[in-house]
C-alpha cells in the first residue's frame, strides 16, 4: 500500500451537535476536509477533484483567520501549498506529501475536540438541537449543565418565562428540562407546558424537576402534558440522558441490514431498490458461492434466499448457513414462485428458513416479513449478547467483536487497538454507599463511554466493574490520548448517593494490534496486563502495553 493509500487514523466524525462557535467551524471544516481527502483518495486523484478539495481547504484558511486559530491556520496552508505542486502533476510523491499535510489536519482536529468543552458532541446520541434547562435557581442549573457537558451535551439556561418563551420561537429543544414552579407560583411550569400543549407548540420532549413541595396533584399535571420523567430535588445526570437517548434515538427500527441472495439480476435490482426505499441497508449477490464471505463480510440482521437457482436450492444454502454456530439463529425468508402451501412448508422444514414470500413479490409484504422478522430476531440477539444492567456488549461477545475486528485489520492492514478498564476502589463504593449506588456508577461508566466514544467502536461490559472497548482504526498513540480524556473528564462527574456527590476513577490498559497476536485472548490478555499496571502504577491513569511488563 502506497503512503498516500495509507488511511488517515481516528478522524473524529462529524458531529451533527457541532455548535457553530469560532473553534468549531474551522474544526468541521477541517472534518470535512479530511472526509473528502479519503473519499477521493480512494476513488482515484483528479484534477478536478483535487480543485474541490482546494476549495474546501480555501474556506479552512478564511475561518482559521477570521477566528485566529493558528493551528488550524498552519496546517491549512502547508495543504494549500502542496495542493499548489499537485496542480502541475498528480504525481506519487506530492500526494504522499498531501496525505501527510492532512493527516497533520486531522491530528489537530482530534485535538481540538479533546481541548474544547464546547466541541464535546456525542457521537452516539445526535442531538440536533440544544437541551432547554428552564430552571429558576441558576446556580443549579449551571451545575447541571456541566455536569452533562462532561457527556458531550450542550444546554442552555433559561432562568425567565420570557427567556424560554423566546428561545422556544426560535429553535424548539431536543428536549426541555422544566422545573414545576418555574414561573413563581405553585405549579407554574407545568401549567406552561399545558399551554404548550394546548395550542400545538409542544414539539419536543418536556422533563420536569421539582425543587419545592411535590405533590401528587402536580404529577398528575405533569403525566397529563405528555411528559415521561418527572426529577424530585435533583436529576441524575445518567438517567437525563438515558431519557434523552430514548426521545432523541437516530436509531431507526427499521434499519435493518439485508443481504439478498438471487440469481436473477433484474429480482435482485428490484429487490434493492424496494428495501432501499424503506430505509434498510441492502447487500445483494446473485452467485450462491459467495453467500460465506458475504455474511463474514456483511454481517447482516437477515438473510433473503431465492428458492430455485442453478446449481443449489435456496434450502440447501439455508442448512449450509445454520451449520456454523455463529449463523444458527439468522432469521432466512425464501423467494419462490411456488405457491403450492405444502411444498413451502417442506421447503421451510428442510433448510430451516422462517419465512416464504411468493413471487411476483409484493414490495409491501417484503417490508412487513423483513421487520417483523429482524425485530424479533434482534430482541432475541440482545438477550443473548447484551449485560442487562448496562445495555452494553457482554464479555463473551465483546470477544467475539474483538475476534471479528482482528480478522478485519489482519486484511485491512489497519491499526487497530484494545483497552480494559477497572474502576478503582470500586469495593469500597458498594462497601459506602451501598451495591444500588455501586450499579448506577457502573451505569454511569457505560453511558460515558457509549457518549464518547465512536459509533465503530465496540463497547463491552468484561465483568463486575471491568470494561473492554475495542478501537478499531486506531493507533496506539492514539488509543491512549482518547481514553486519558474520557478518564480526565469522568473522574470529574459527581456521582451522587443520596445528599452526598462523590468522585470515582477507573484505570485502563491498552494494547495494540501487532504481527504475532492473531487472536482476541492474546490481545486482550496483553491489555489485561498493561491494566494491572495502571492498578500498580497508583491507578486514576492509563497504561500502554508496552512487551516489557
Ligand atoms: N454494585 C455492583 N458491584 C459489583 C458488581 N460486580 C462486581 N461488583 C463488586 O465490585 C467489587 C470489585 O472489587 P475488587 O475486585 O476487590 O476491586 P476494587 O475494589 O475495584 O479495587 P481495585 O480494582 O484494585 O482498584 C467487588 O466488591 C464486587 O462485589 C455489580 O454488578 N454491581
Amino acid at each position: 500500500m502506497t503512503d498516500s493509500n495509507t488511511p488517515i487514523e481516528n478522524t473524529p466524525p462529524t458531529q451533527a451537535s457541532d455548535q457553530n462557535t469560532p473553534i468549531s467551524k474551522a474544526t468541521t471544516q477541517s472534518r470535512r476536509l479530511i472526509s473528502t481527502w479519503q473519499a477521493f483518495n480512494k476513488a482515484g486523484w483528479t484534477q478536478e477533484n483535487l480543485k474541490q478539495l482546494q476549495l474546501i481547504n480555501q474556506r479552512l484558511i478564511g475561518y482559521s483567520e477570521r477566528y485566529q486559530d493558528e493551528d488550524h491556520l498552519t496546517v491549512a496552508q502547508a495543504i494549500e501549498q502542496v495542493i499548489a505542486q499537485c496542480q502541475d502533476s498528480l504525481e506519487k510523491s506530492k500526494l504522499d506529501l498531501l496525505t501527510q499535510r492532512v493527516r497533520d489536519l486531522a491530528k489537530i482536529t482530534l485535538r481540538k475536540s479533546d481541548k474544547s468543552q464546547q466541541e464535546e458532541t456525542p457521537p452516539q446520541l445526535k442531538l440536533r438541537k440544544p437541551i432547554y434547562l428552564a430552571i429558576t435557581d441558576t446556580t443549579y442549573a449551571a451545575k447541571l449543565a456541566k455536569q452533562l457537558s462532561y457527556f458531550g451535551l450542550q444546554c442552555k439556561q433559561l432562568s425567565t418565562k420570557d427567556e424560554l418563551e423566546q428561545h422556544l420561537r426560535i429553535t424548539p429543544p431536543s428536549i426541555l428540562l422544566i422545573e414545576t414552579n418555574f414561573c413563581g407560583t405553585q405549579d407554574s411550569g407545568v401549567e406552561l407546558i399545558q399551554q404548550l400543549k394546548d395550542e400545538s407548540r409542544l414539539d419536543f420532549p418536556v422533563s420536569f424537576l421539582s425543587l419545592g413541595n411535590c405533590t401528587l396533584e402536580t404529577r398528575l399535571k405533569a403525566i397529563r402534558t405528555g411528559s415521561k420523567s418527572f426529577y424530585v430535588e435533583s436529576v441524575d445526570p445518567g438517567r437525563f440522558i438515558e431519557s434523552i437517548d430514548v426521545e432523541n434515538s437516530d436509531v431507526l427500527d427499521n434499519d435493518y441490514r439485508v443481504l439478498v441472495l438471487d440469481d436473477s439480476r433484474s429480482q435482485a435490482h428490484f429487490i434493492d431498490t424496494t428495501l432501499k426505499k424503506a430505509k434498510m441497508t441492502a447487500k445483494v449477490i446473485t452467485d450462491p458461492l459467495l453467500i460465506l464471505d458475504t455474511l463474514e463480510e456483511f454481517q447482516p440482521d437477515l438473510v433473503v434466499l431465492d428458492m430455485y437457482m442453478p446449481g443449489c436450492t435456496g434450502s440447501e444454502l439455508a442448512h449450509i448457513i445454520r451449520q456454523h454456530e455463529k449463523w444458527v439463529s439468522m432469521p432466512i425468508v425464501f423467494l419462490s414462485a411456488e405457491d403450492d402451501i405444502n411444498k413451502q412448508l417442506q421447503a421451510m422444514s428442510l433448510g430451516g428458513g422462517d419465512d416464504f414470500l411468493t413471487k411476483p413479490i409484493n414490495p409491501d409484504h417484503l417490508i412487513r416479513t423483513i421487520r417483523n422478522r429482524g425485530s424479533r430476531a434482534k430482541s432475541l440477539l440482545a438477550l443473548m449478547v447484551r449485560d442487562s444492567l448496562t445495555g452494553l456488549y457482554n464479555h463473551t461477545h465483546s470477544l467475539h467483536k474483538l475476534d471479528n475486528a482482528i480478522q478485519h485489520n489482519l486484511r485491512d492492514k489497519t491499526p487497530l487497538s484494545f483497552a480494559m478498564l477497572d474502576i478503582d476502589h470500586f469495593k469500597k463504593v458498594n462497601d459506602t454507599y451501598g451495591h444500588p449506588i455501586g450499579d448506577k456508577v457502573i451505569k454511569s461508566l457505560a453511558l460515558f463511554l457509549k457518549q464518547r466514544l465512536r459509533k465503530t467502536d465496540v463497547i463491552g461490559r468484561y465483568g463486575g466493574e471491568e470494561f473492554a472497548v475495542v478501537l478499531p482504526n486506531t493507533s496506539a498513540t492514539d488509543a491512549v490520548m482518547i481514553l486519558n480524556e474520557i478518564l480526565s473528564k469522568f473522574r470529574n462527574i459527581a456521582q451522587s448517593a443520596g445528599e452526598k456527590d462523590f468522585n470515582v476513577t477507573f484505570s485502563c490498559g491498552i494494547a495494540a494490534l501487532a504481527p504475532e497476536i492473531k487472536d482476541a485472548s492474546a490481545l486482550s490478555e496483553l491489555a489485561d496486563k498493561a491494566l494491572y499496571e495502571a492498578k500498580r502504577a497508583g491507578r486514576n491513569c492509563v497504561r500502554l502495553y508496552s512487551g516489557t511488563e
